[in-house]
């Protein structure tokens, strides 16, 4: 029998009603990760001061408001996690395709009422199924390869703005992915080199708003180039970095997350062998960092990064239109990226399937065109009303998603 469609603004309420433990029984995913088993930095970093005799004291410091993690953002008990949308916040591919695989459908029915997302910009919406509070959903540059002024001011905006929400909302603990580094190609360091200054900057303006900041990362070139830029950017550690480790490439990323248990059974083994065997911990060999996009199918070389930064709504709609009546087929995104002109259209591409209810590999969206959305609801930057309510830069230009009749097919 088919469950009974849920009505997202009903839900939102009634989970916002709900304790902690009575929320945990409805998490689509059991095997969800608390905080207190992902270490801070500090701890994955100082040396066990326990088997030194001395009482565990808490850094306090920076590095101990911020974690690594490897692994999937989806199962993270934080207040939020970020999803490295697309303008039409209708869902997609990578880590948007999971968040909303793993809200449930009315994370898609709340994101259709905020009527898209500028790039840089974030809005906030409930996080349903998933183990976090809220879902922060925020639309990084398409960079092809290319890092410019625009990429980084636009990336750096995508942290801010984020970060902006944590507060607006009194929300403390937050998990980013790497944003704009998959499908939309921006090379993997100087996302993290962005992430990781603009996070830090926040922090140490905010010191009293945040508790936990997660850098979730998903690929283990990422875990590399994170674990050398955080030993630099969040020395309050009393570990030696030693020379290789800055040196960087040659650090063998773990192949596991970083959660607490982990971390101490690491510490002591190593305590055990001695520090020459210290990299017997880690994946032995390792091949330099791949500076390049995520997709290595992609070639970036002859792309041309878009230069406008700020589109009319005009312009939307004429793309929009295009898109509408000859985007015939499904294109693969990563492929259409490729062939298309200018960010626009690519943040243009076609709107993932709604989240499914079931674990289907497949599913076919029916997909209208949509016709001028008006806005509605937060979306024209009425004031907050409760912690849940989605908010939204008040200049944000509202782009109405144009959607193909074509089926979706969803690829997991
Ligand atoms: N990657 C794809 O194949 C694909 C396809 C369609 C759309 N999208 C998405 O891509 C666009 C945004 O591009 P993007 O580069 O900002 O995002 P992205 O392509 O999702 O990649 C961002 C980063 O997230 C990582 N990632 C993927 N899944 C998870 C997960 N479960 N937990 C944590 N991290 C994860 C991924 O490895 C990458 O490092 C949007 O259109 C969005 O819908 C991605």
């Amino acid at each position: 029998m088919s469950k009974k469609k849920k009505d997202w603004k009903t839900e939102k309420e009634r989970l916002l009603r709900l304790d902690r433990e009575e929320r945990r029984k409805e998490y689509r995913r059991q095997d969800f990760v608390s905080l207190d088993k992902i270490s801070t930095w500090g701890e994955e970093n100082r040396p066990n001061e326990k088997e030194e005799g001395s009482e565990q004291t808490d850094g306090g410091g920076l590095s101990d408001k911020v974690s690594l993690y490897k692994g999937d953002i989806t199962v993270l008990e934080v207040d939020a996690i970020v999803n490295a949308a697309n303008s039409s916040l209708l869902g997609g591919g990578g880590v948007d395709g999971c968040i909303h695989k793993a809200a449930g459908s009315c994370l898609y029915d709340e994101c259709h009422s905020l009527n898209g997302c500028e790039t840089g910009k974030a809005k906030i919406t409930s996080g349903y199924d998933l183990p976090a509070k809220y879902v922060i959903h925020t639309v990084g540059p398409v960079a092809r390869g290319h890092v410019g002024p625009t990429e980084t001011d636009d990336l750096t905006s995508c942290y801010q703005n984020s970060l902006r929400l944590m507060k607006e909302h009194d929300l403390s603990t937050v998990a980013f992915p790497c944003i704009s580094t998959g499908i939309y190609g921006f090379p993997n360091e100087p996302a993290a080199d962005i992430a990781l200054k603009t996070v830090k900057s926040w922090i140490e303006e905010n010191p009293d708003k945040i508790t936990r900041v997660i850098f979730c990362v998903f690929l283990e070139n990422d875990f590399a180039i994170y674990k050398k830029k955080m030993s630099e950017m969040f020395p309050d550690n009393d570990m030696e970095v030693t020379e290789e480790q800055l040196k960087g490439d040659d650090i063998p990323p773990s192949t596991k997350s970083t959660t607490k248990e982990e971390s101490e059974d690491g510490n002591r083994r190593k305590e055990e062998i001695g520090d020459e065997d210290k990299g017997d911990d880690d994946a032995a060999g390792n091949e330099d960092v791949d500076m390049a996009s995520q997709n290595p199918d992609e070639n970036l070389e002859n792309e041309e990064p878009s230069q406008e930064k700020d589109k009319d709504e005009n312009e939307y709609q004429d793309k929009d239109e295009e898109l509408g009546t000859d985007n015939k087929e499904e294109k693969d995104e990563a492929k259409s990226i490729d062939n298309e002109k200018d960010e626009d259209k690519a943040e243009a591409e076609q709107p993932a399937e709604r989240a499914e209810d079931d674990d289907t590999a497949k599913s076919t969206v029916e997909m209208e065109d949509v016709p001028e959305i008006s806005n509605t609801g937060t979306s024209n930057g009425e004031e907050m009303k409760d912690p849940v309510e989605s908010s939204e830069e008040p200049d944000s230009i509202l782009t109405d998603s144009i959607q193909s009749k074509d089926t979706v097919e969803k690829k997991e």
